[in-house]
């Protein structure tokens, strides 16, 4: 049996955006690199790409893309690396929202309305994870960072009616604005909602062998100065040949920007994090790997031993 652990006020505090929303739907398109473009819609002008560019380097660039070109896909702040944004839209339009269920499309609108929307896991996304879970057959399974819940109802959709979901966040609110839905949908049953730092509730796991092995899938969406943290404890709960999924694995693109590319203070001191991330996953024998350019970037492992 697990502990629940309580989350203190600071805690909420670090896990939330700190720039200030507003109302303005703005399309940015920002180089940072010579081969490589960020895009970035959000009806908030506090989006993700401001994580990356100083607030100087806004006026100018949004000057120019608000000529140049539409708004698009602000339900989201969409976090896709794919160059083309029009190709982004195409891969929406044609394969994802013709088939997203209705209750994750309900979600998906309630969610946009929400300062933090930013935070929300793509739609695309949330096709590849209910895809990837049917694939595997998934049926016990870990969240870790749950927001208003939209991966989590994707995981919830995917799974058998016997299947499971420990869900874990510091911030139970958010994900009480999503319950309604995820309730609609039939499938709260299966999720077990802990609210409270994971770190801690990952150590008590560790300790009971009974939970050693015994998921199918673990996904991984919370603060990203913890993920090696995370996976030094993940790699004995998940079952040999089970999957532990790290969303956020290519930041932005930050990754490969320039040392000098005036990066947003949190993107630059989460990039590390991220950077070792993908460094120690790399060379790590115990599981195989692939890194995934969906939304903000996917890195699937399978563990191996
Ligand atoms: C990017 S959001 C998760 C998005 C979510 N997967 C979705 O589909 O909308 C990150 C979440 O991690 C949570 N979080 C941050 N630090 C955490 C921690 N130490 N333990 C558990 N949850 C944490 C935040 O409260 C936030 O809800």
């Amino acid at each position: 049996m697990v502990g629940q652990v309580k989350s203190t006020p600071a805690m909420k505090a670090q896990a939330l955006p700190t720039e200030a929303p507003s109302t303005s739907p703005l399309r940015l398109t920002l180089n940072i690199n010579p081969s490589i473009y960020i895009h970035y819609t959000s009806p908030f002008i506090s989006g993700s790409l401001l994580h990356l560019i100083a607030p100087n380097s806004l006026a100018s660039m949004a000057a120019v893309n608000r000529e140049t070109q539409p708004a698009k896909h602000q339900e989201v702040g969409h976090k896709s690396l794919l160059q083309s944004d029009a190709l982004y839209q195409y891969i929406l339009e044609t394969s994802v929202y013709p088939r997203e269920p209705q209750a994750m499309k309900e979600l998906r609108e309630v969610t946009a309305k929400h300062p933090w929307n930013l935070m929300t896991t793509s739609a695309d996304e949330g096709q590849f994870l209910n895809l990837l879970l049917k694939l595997i057959n998934a049926k016990n399974t870990m969240e870790i960072g749950v927001y208003t819940g939209y991966s989590l109802l994707s995981t919830a959709l995917a799974l058998p009616e016997d299947g499971k979901i420990l869900a874990l966040d510091i911030n139970r609110e958010n994900y009480e604005i999503g319950l309604p839905i995820i309730e609609k949908a039939g499938v709260a049953h299966k999720i077990d909602f802990r609210e409270g730092p994971a770190l801690p509730l990952l150590d008590q796991m560790v300790e009971d062998v009974k939970c050693h092995g015994s998921f199918d899938f673990i996904f991984v969406d919370a603060d990203k100065d913890n993920y090696l943290n995370y996976h030094q404890r993940l790699i004995d709960l998940v079952k040999i040949g089970g999957v532990i999924g790290y969303d956020n694995t290519l930041w932005n693109g930050s990754l490969v920007a320039p040392p000098d590319a005036p990066l947003r203070k949190y993107v630059r001191y989460y990039r590390d994090f991220v950077l070792e991330l993908n460094k120690a996953l790399a060379v790590d024998s115990r599981v195989e790997i692939c890194q995934l350019p969906v939304g903000d970037g996917i890195t699937l492992c399978r563990r191996l031993s």
